[in-house]
């Protein structure tokens, strides 16, 4: 008889920080820039490498502010996309995938002479052969690029991915706002949990990757040991944002769905994402100076003056 242990898990919502003393006379001495790879940035949060959140133009949008990016990897061409941002004087941050054509398209790059300074291995789980095998690839092709592996969702996995030559890794599964991975599969972590285990186990960064749906929950994100934080839907429905803008009945919407939502695919096969519709929110300029401005504020509850203050922050469990 196999016995089975069931543990319970913690997700953004679960969990509050606990208050520190302030030592900072402004939240405008809080420094939220985070050193990433070979660069620093402005914020330790980024846009999802989804076709309804960024295009070429947002990840210009980004770059361009100081801010981290991943262009998504559906329907580009790496080759002009790079070339692009470095003739723009930007850095190239590029998504990859594992079948034959991410093979291709790693050849026209050496051709071309192009080294993307960061590359994200973008599949729903990355614990498995076939990312074994593209991490090698891109390590002995492109040994200068930062390369991100992802998504796993256990300490396991993410020992896996950093012994295979991650420079970073991207957790969570099935987590997102326009998943359904758990509702067919069966399978998911909660983030706090999947945070707290993935950055433990290994000494490389850690990325939490959806479920951001209040902005404090960045900060809780970093306090689990994250050093960046992945989100689609806090970046959908604005003017910049990729997804296409919908008028019903007089109310503006923009459209937001899962990359592998049958929108995304243009087939019905192995679908785990939606496609929804959010409120259109115009510039998303205001959101970028809020979310910097709410964690300086997090930054000072957490009795520091940067980012470091808030890893290991105390928690505490909302009582239901
Ligand atoms: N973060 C998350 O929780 C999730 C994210 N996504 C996103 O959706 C997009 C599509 O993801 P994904 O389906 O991985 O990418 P692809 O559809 O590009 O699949 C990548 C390759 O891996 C194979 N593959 C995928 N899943 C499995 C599996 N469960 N078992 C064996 N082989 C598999 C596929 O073959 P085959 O199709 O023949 O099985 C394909 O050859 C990505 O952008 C991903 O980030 C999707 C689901 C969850
Ligand atoms: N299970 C699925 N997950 C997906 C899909 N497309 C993207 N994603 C993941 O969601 C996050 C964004 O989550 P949010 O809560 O911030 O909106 C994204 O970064 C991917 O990891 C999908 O089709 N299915």
């Amino acid at each position: 008889m196999s016995i089975v242990t069931i543990t319970p898990e913690l997700n953004y919502g679960d969990v509050y920080l606990v208050p520190q003393k302030t030592v900072v006379d402004s939240r405008k001495d809080c420094d939220t820039s985070v050193a990433f790879g070979p660069r620093r940035f402005a914020m330790p949060v980024y846009a999802s490498n989804m076709k309804s959140v960024i295009n070429e133009a947002t990840c210009r949008h980004f770059a361009e502010r100081g801010w981290f990016y991943t262009m998504h990897r559906f329907n580009v061409d790496p080759v002009a996309f790079c070339r692009n941002m470095h003739d723009a004087g930007l850095f190239a941050s590029i998504s990859v995938g594992v079948n034959d054509e991410t093979y291709a398209q790693l050849d026209a790059l050496r051709a071309a002479g192009i080294s993307p300074e960061y590359m994200t291995l973008d599949i729903a789980n990355a614990w498995c052969v076939k990312a074994e095998r593209m991490i090698a690839h891109v390590k002995k092709q492109f040994p200068d690029t930062f390369l991100i592996g992802g998504n796993i969702a256990t300490a396991d996995a993410a020992r896996d991915l950093e012994s295979w030559g991650c420079d970073a890794i991207k957790a969570g599964i099935a987590g997102g706002r326009v998943c359904i991975t758990k509702n067919k599969t069966g399978f998911h972590r909660p983030m706090i949990s999947t945070t707290l285990d993935c950055a433990a186990a290994v000494k490389v960064p850690v990325i939490a990757d959806g479920g951001i749906s209040e902005h404090g929950d960045i900060a809780k994100a970093l306090a689990c040991g994250a050093t960046m934080v992945m989100a689609g839907s806090l970046f959908a429905g604005y003017d910049e944002s990729a997804g296409g803008l919908i008028e019903i009945e007089g109310k503006h919407y923009k459209e937001y769905f899962g990359s592998a939502s049958e929108h995304n695919k243009g087939a019905y096969v192995n679908v785990e994402g939606k496609k929804i519709l959010v409120p259109y929110k115009g510039s998303i300029e205001k959101l970028l100076v809020e979310l910097q401005q709410d964690l300086q504020s997090s930054i000072s509850y957490a009795g520091g003056r940067d980012l470091a203050a808030l890893k290991g922050t105390p928690m505490v469990l909302v009582a239901r």
